[in-house]
């Protein structure tokens, strides 16, 4: 059934909530900036994020430009590292181990996926734990399952953030998480299952040989889709007032946009909307607020070696 926007928010007990991520990542950026300013005020310096880039993958290619130009944003320093795409492991080893005692870097950052030729948790585990900002490597997660202060990894840190900006309440619900890689859907199921604010859900997570899916996630109060398949989730997978998290992002081609693909997130948005208390958008929602959140960790990073 397709309704009007009029004719929903006449049904609903309250309209739609889009959880715009230009707004709330705006408010986290307004906050590091702010936290730069006196910074630099005191005589100190800026924060510094060290990007690693191998190769030149078009997506990761726009991440990493996004990532360098948020940070010059708010008054943070960063570096482009580029390497060819057929650089060896030892080569980008090496120059991990001159960023981990440079005291002038702060956190680190490999953009993945890397080449096949490099281990990816051979990197991974070289970066020092104290500059790892993406909170990849085995001693953050392992903090961050035991609930300790921690690096968390900036998509999941930064729907949290997204849940915490728009009041979302989360404590009691029934939380489904599609998809359990170590960069998305486990942390963010250990984040939701945990005693934290945005936390104290009860949690569901759903991979390929989950059963009956649709089923699982008919039942959700909140749902994550983060499996890399646009529009998976379907209006029939929705509970009806359900807040729904969108992370898939999948360059579509399409002859008509301007550069020739679209991006698509992993929620059948239009239909799924209609049913939803809360969506997120794609594009415009949890990519933004996955730099706000690595921008965070760039803080805290610095904060924990200055301070
Ligand atoms: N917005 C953002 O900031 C970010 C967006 N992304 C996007 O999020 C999506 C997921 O990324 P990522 O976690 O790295 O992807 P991965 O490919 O590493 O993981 C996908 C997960 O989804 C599961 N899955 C795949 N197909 C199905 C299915 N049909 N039913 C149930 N589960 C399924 C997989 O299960 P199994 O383990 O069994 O294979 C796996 O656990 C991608 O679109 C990616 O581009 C990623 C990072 C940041
Ligand atoms: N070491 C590492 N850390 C990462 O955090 C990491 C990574 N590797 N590899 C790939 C994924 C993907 N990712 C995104 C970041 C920003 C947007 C983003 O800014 N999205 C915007 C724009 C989308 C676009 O125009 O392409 C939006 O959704 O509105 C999306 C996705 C970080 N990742």
């Amino acid at each position: 059934m397709h309704l009007t926007v009029l004719q929903r928010i006449k049904i609903s007990f309250a309209p739609m909530l889009i959880l715009d991520g230009k707004v709330a990542s705006a408010a986290v950026k307004a906050e590091l900036t702010q936290q730069t300013a006196t910074l630099l005020a005191a005589g100190k310096r800026a924060p510094h994020l060290a990007a690693i880039l191998v190769g030149t993958n078009g997506a990761s290619e726009t991440y990493v430009a996004s990532k360098v130009k948020n940070c010059e944003e708010t008054g943070f320093r960063s570096s482009l590292i580029r390497f060819d795409e057929n650089i060896e492991e030892s080569v980008l080893l090496q120059k991990i181990a001159q960023l981990n005692t440079d005291p002038s870097v702060d956190g680190i950052l490999v953009q993945l996926p890397l080449p096949k030729q490099i281990r990816e948790q051979k990197v991974i585990e070289a970066i020092a734990p104290s500059k790892d900002v993406d909170g990849f490597h085995p001693i953050s997660v392992g903090k961050l399952v035991q609930g300790l202060p921690t690096f968390v990894p900036a998509t999941p840190y930064g729907i949290m953030l997204l849940l915490e900006h728009f009041r979302i309440e989360t404590k009691g619900k029934h939380a489904v998480v599609i998809g359990r890689s170590n960069i998305v859907g486990r942390p963010m199921s250990i984040l939701l299952s945990s005693n934290l604010p945005q936390g104290n859900c009860t949690v569901t997570i759903c991979h390929s040989h989950t059963p009956d899916i649709k089923a699982v996630c008919a039942g959700a109060d909140i749902l994550v889709a983060a499996l890399g398949k646009p529009g998976f989730v379907t209006a029939d997978m929705i509970k009806p007032g359900a807040v729904v998290i969108d992370v898939g992002i999948t360059r579509v081609a399409d002859p008509t946009a301007k550069k020739g693909f679209r991006i698509k997130g992993d929620v059948a948005y239009e239909q799924a909307a209609e049913k939803t208390s809360a969506i997120t958008p794609v594009p415009g929602g949890v990519g933004l607020m996955t730099i706000a959140g690595l921008l965070k960790n760039t803080m805290q990073a610095y904060l924990t070696t200055h301070n």
